[in-house]
């Protein structure tokens, strides 16, 4: 044996008595999740158990970030702790996730992200279904886009929130990496058509000018679809991130064409539950109110009032007839919160109609 054949050998003996002990130890963490999910169902009566539980899991991969002493960075530790409760949870009780389909969509990549790879993704046809799939019990919980850091607020997914009656249960963002795919072998120079999601064309709009001024765009349902058109047609390129290369056998032509290298879209989970305080949460709602002078005024002094910081304000029609609009805010703090409770019953007063989506932890991954 080497010198540096000894050396390998100690210290792969190190990681495989390592390994066994990670290993015993993760069958004891599942064996704990197993007994958790008794004392879940045994102390349910009537109700169906939850076993789902975002404010638990928020705080167990802040725990492991803000303890993490490296080599490995916080995130990475995260990852790999998120895969941990994810198959726990997937012995408590398996998640059905229901998502905007088909499958290679950025958001399964976010529902995967989220739940972990033990979750099973559904892939649905529209945002409509992905809410309907929740609300039937079909589905355990639903991911859907809210906003994007370059385009805005997905206005579609609130006005489902108006018309469905489910609850936000978690957020999450994911950096959003398009790149220009298309067949085998191909050459780039002979690309003359493009396919992707309006979104993907708006957020890659500067590079393709500089890059394809001559090529005919083609606005399809998902980038997705779009990687599945290109992988049978020849001359033909589609705008997808990193699932869709390998799901429909594409090969990169040019990686990272997004206009803003920090391009992130922010998803919400959505469900059929209330979840509890992880002490770093998010509430968000939504309200209508006739077009008043000063009704803007008079729907946001109760949060400055309580010195509640405001995340997010959207406006939009409320389809009423009239001038009547509806607004979706997003604000830091839970429901079971004295302060937001009194700003809650405040606005009630004061506004034509307020429905409450959902306190749930802030995005921690
Ligand atoms: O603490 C719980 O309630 C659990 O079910 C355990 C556990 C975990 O693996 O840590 C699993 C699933 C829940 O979503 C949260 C945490």
């Amino acid at each position: 044996m080497t010198e540096q054949e000894q050396a390998l050998k100690v210290l792969r003996d190190q990681i495989d008595s390592i390994d066994k002990q990670i290993h015993v130890l993760l069958n004891q963490r599942a064996m704990c999740a197993q007994n958790v999910a008794e004392v879940k169902e045994q102390y349910q009566g009537e109700e169906v158990a939850v076993f789902y539980r975002p404010e638990r899991e928020a705080q167990v991969l802040k725990r492991v970030m803000e303890r993490n002493e490296g080599p490995l960075a916080d995130k990475e530790v995260a990852r790999l702790f998120r895969e941990i409760m994810s198959v726990c949870l997937a012995l408590e009780k398996p998640m059905r996730i229901s998502f905007l389909g088909p499958e290679g969509t950025f958001t399964q990549q976010a529902a995967l992200k989220h739940f972990g790879l033990s979750a099973e993704s559904a892939p649905m046809a529209t945002l409509d279904q992905v809410f309907r799939e929740v609300e039937a019990g079909a589905a355990h919980y639903g991911v859907v886009p809210i906003e994007n850091s370059s385009e805005g607020m997905a206005t579609h997914t609130l006005d489902l929130f108006k018309r469905f009656s489910l609850r936000i249960c978690g957020e999450l963002e994911l950096k959003i990496h398009h790149h220009l795919l298309a067949q085998e072998n191909t050459d780039s120079e002979l690309i003359n058509r493009i396919y992707a999601h309006q979104e993907s064309f708006a957020q890659c709009r500067s590079w393709l000018d500089t890059n394809y001024p001559q090529a005919e765009r083609i606005t399809v349902s998902s980038n997705a679809e779009g990687a599945r058109l290109a992988a049978q047609e020849v001359g033909t390129a589609a705008i997808a991130g990193d699932m869709a290369v390998e799901l429909y056998g594409l090969q990169i032509l040019e990686r990272n064409i997004e206009d803003q290298s920090d391009n992130t879209t922010r998803f919400l989970i959505i469900g059929d539950q209330d979840v509890g305080p992880s002490g770093d949460d998010k509430t968000s709602i939504l309200m209508s109110a006739h077009d008043t002078p000063g009704v803007l005024y008079t729907l946001l002094e109760p949060f400055h009032r309580h010195a509640i910081s405001l995340t997010r304000i959207e406006t939009r029609p409320a389809r009423q007839g009239g001038w009547s609009y509806m607004f979706y805010i997003d604000f830091e703090g839970h429901v079971e919160e004295e302060k937001v409770q009194s700003v809650l019953s405040e606005l009630e007063s004061s506004s034509v109609e307020l429905k409450l989506l959902g306190s749930y932890p802030k995005a921690v991954l």
